[in-house]
């Protein structure tokens, strides 16, 4: 069983079907949920109208067990009949046998490790610390060592899952990113539901996703969990914690690209992971000395952002509060989520439209010079920022936090970054801004190609295929190459613009010290750690469309 402050859940049975059981307020309530974890009808008791709690299978008159079985235990309690005819409804004696799984019933899990992510403990780190805790639980797990990128993606796509209760990651935020796109691919093909048309509101996905902190970053295990530790994880999964989490969805025109929890970056973001695609050898360590390679570059780039604010009543990325465990907005954004339904998950079997009208309203635009412009669902917290991107960002509140830092001087970005580790506040600053948004566009200013000279490509650049075809036709086709790095960057303006033989590459004449390159007027986009094939990019939130074992911050003042 799961206990916390507020809520104690266990997944029981009555006969042959299972139920979702929760203890929370005075309510003690049990769910049906059918195989693929979508839910049904509840009933709830008051606890105070709990007559008795019996072991095994007990009849009411005379009181005698039906069954020795230590599964099994009968709930007695005040059942309120709806008719009366004209008085008072009776009450009766209601009676309800569960069996009790935790004690049976093996929960199973698919496991995906990848053997080279962050500094290639993954594998060990399975063994040692996550497979005996499995064990000790009476869990069983099927493990895929993976021999390839995107083999995990493929699989969730492709194979049988039934009888798993959940996919887990081994790795780092690209492992993790891997089961996202499976299980958000897998569940929209199920349903019918296009991932391509922007305007769709997706299928919320039952299969649980649970995340072994084995990378580099560790940001949605770090932001979900408050750590990036195993043993943390592993009991999270143990006990079947649930937290919703929000999703950005990325499109170019009409075509899916990809989508991302921890962060969309242009700029400084997408400039440190270009660069840290040529010292992957140097494992978690790339980004820094990407990171000071790239800072002292001190680029800036043109842009146009539109967003589409989100209603500020119920929270602000300035408010100066922490998502955590239990937290209020989140719950109660489920509602405006999902208005139609008693439960998410039944979306789709309700036959009412799949438009969302989270995206009605009115855009803002925002031109200027940027040196990062970013876009995170979550806190994006990580080891080297405690309290990350946005630290008053929401898990599962259906909004995200975008990040304007204007053209500044090397002193006044670094200062920004900095604030980042430490308790000052890192908006606070006269070039940066936060909105919280339900969605965004970014496209390069009018009349920006023309300021540049435009001349042929430098030798040694590499065509690299941009899709835009179905991704659950081929799987393949859904996100680029995470090895393009610098060379992309000048295909990517090349390919928008239609114009197959130049560039967007500013040539003055002059080579950028830190890192040989020569200037340029175009970034690329970071989404949760791959290089996009595209610049002009829309984003959307898709709140809580998946769910994690997990439940949030723990909040460290109370024991
Ligand atoms: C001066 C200290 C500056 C510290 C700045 C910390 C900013 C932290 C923001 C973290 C955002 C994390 C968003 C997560 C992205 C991940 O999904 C994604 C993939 O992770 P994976 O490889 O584990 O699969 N990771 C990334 O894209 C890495 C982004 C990392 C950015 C770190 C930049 C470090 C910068 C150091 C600059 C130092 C300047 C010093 C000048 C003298
Ligand atoms: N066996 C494998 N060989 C090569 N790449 C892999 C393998 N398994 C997974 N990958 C890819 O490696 C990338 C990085 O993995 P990740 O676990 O996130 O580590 P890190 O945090 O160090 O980047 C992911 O994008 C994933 O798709
Ligand atoms: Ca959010």
């Amino acid at each position: 069983m799961e206990i916390d402050s507020v809520r104690v859940e266990s997944s029981l049975w009555i006969g042959n079907k299972r139920y979702r059981a929760s203890l929370s307020g005075w309510y003690f309530s049990w769910t049906e949920v059918d195989k693929r974890n979508r839910e049904k009808k509840t009933i709830s008791v008051p606890v105070s109208e709990v007559i008795g709690v019996k072991e095994g299978r007990v009849e009411i008159q005379p009181q005698k067990k039906v069954e020795d079985t230590d599964l099994d235990f009968t709930l007695f309690y005040v059942k309120h009949n709806s008719k009366g005819n004209g008085i008072r409804a009776p009450w009766s004696l209601g009676r309800t046998q569960f069996c009790c799984p935790s004690r049976g019933l093996k929960t199973s899990l698919l496991v995906f490790i990848n053997p080279f992510g962050g500094k290639k403990r993954g594998k060990q780190i399975f063994h040692s610390l996550v497979a005996p805790l499995f064990e000790l639980a009476g869990i069983s797990s099927h493990v895929v060592v993976t021999e390839r990128a995107n083999q995990a993606r493929d699989y969730i796509l492709k194979k049988d899952l039934t009888g798993f209760d959940g996919v887990i990651c081994v790795g780092g935020d690209g492992m993790f990113s891997e089961l996202l796109h499976g299980v958000i691919g897998r569940t929209q093909q199920e349903a019918g539901v296009s991932e391509h048309d922007p305007t769709v509101m997706l299928q919320p996905c039952d299969l649980h996703i649970g995340i072994i902190p084995a990378g580099s970053t560790d940001c949605v295990c770090f932001t979900t969990m408050g750590n990036n530790d195993p043993v943390t994880s592993t009991l999270h999964i143990i006990i079947g914690d649930s937290q919703p989490l929000d999703v950005c969805s990325v499109h170019y025109q009409s075509t899916l690209v990809r989508y991302s929890v921890s962060m969309v970056g242009y700029g400084f973001y997408g400039d440190v992971l270009a660069e840290s695609e040529r010292h992957r050898w140097m494992g978690p360590l790339r980004y820094d000395y990407s990171g000071c390679m790239v800072y002292l570059c001190n680029r800036s780039y043109p842009g146009l952002v539109q967003y589409l604010p989100a209603d500020s009543h119920s929270s602000s990325p300035r408010d100066n509060t922490r998502c955590l465990s239990g937290c209020r907005v989140c719950s109660e954004s489920k509602e405006r989520l999902f208005p139609h339904f008693e439960s998410s998950s039944s979306l789709y079997s309700a036959n009412v439209s799949q438009y969302s009208s989270e995206l009605e309203g009115e855009w803002v635009t925002v031109e200027g010079r940027f040196k990062c412009i970013s876009l995170t669902c979550v806190s994006s917290s990580c080891p080297r920022s405690p309290k990350g991107l946005s630290p008053s960002a929401h898990l599962a509140d259906g909004t995200a936090d975008l990040i304007l830092v204007r053209e500044t001087n090397s002193l006044g970005f670094l200062t920004y970054l900095h604030r980042h580790t430490n308790t000052q506040d890192q908006f606070d600053l006269p070039f940066v801004e936060v909105h919280r948004v339900k969605a965004v566009r970014f496209s390069l200013p009018p009349g920006e190609e023309e300021e540049e000279e435009e001349e042929e490509y430098e030798e040694g650049d590499r065509e690299i295929q941009v899709s835009t075809e179905n991704v659950l036709e081929d799987p393949e086709k859904l996100c680029c190459s995470n090895t393009a790095g610098h060379s992309q960057q000048h295909l990517t303006g090349r390919k928008e613009r239609g114009n197959v033989t130049k560039s967007r590459v500013k040539r003055r004449g002059f080579v950028c010290g830190p890192c040989g390159t020569k200037p340029r007027s175009v970034s690329v986009w970071n989404c949760d750690g791959e290089i996009l094939p595209h610049t002009e990019i829309s984003c959307r939130v898709q709140g809580q469309l998946v769910r994690l074992f997990a439940r949030g911050i723990e909040d460290s003042t109370t024991p």
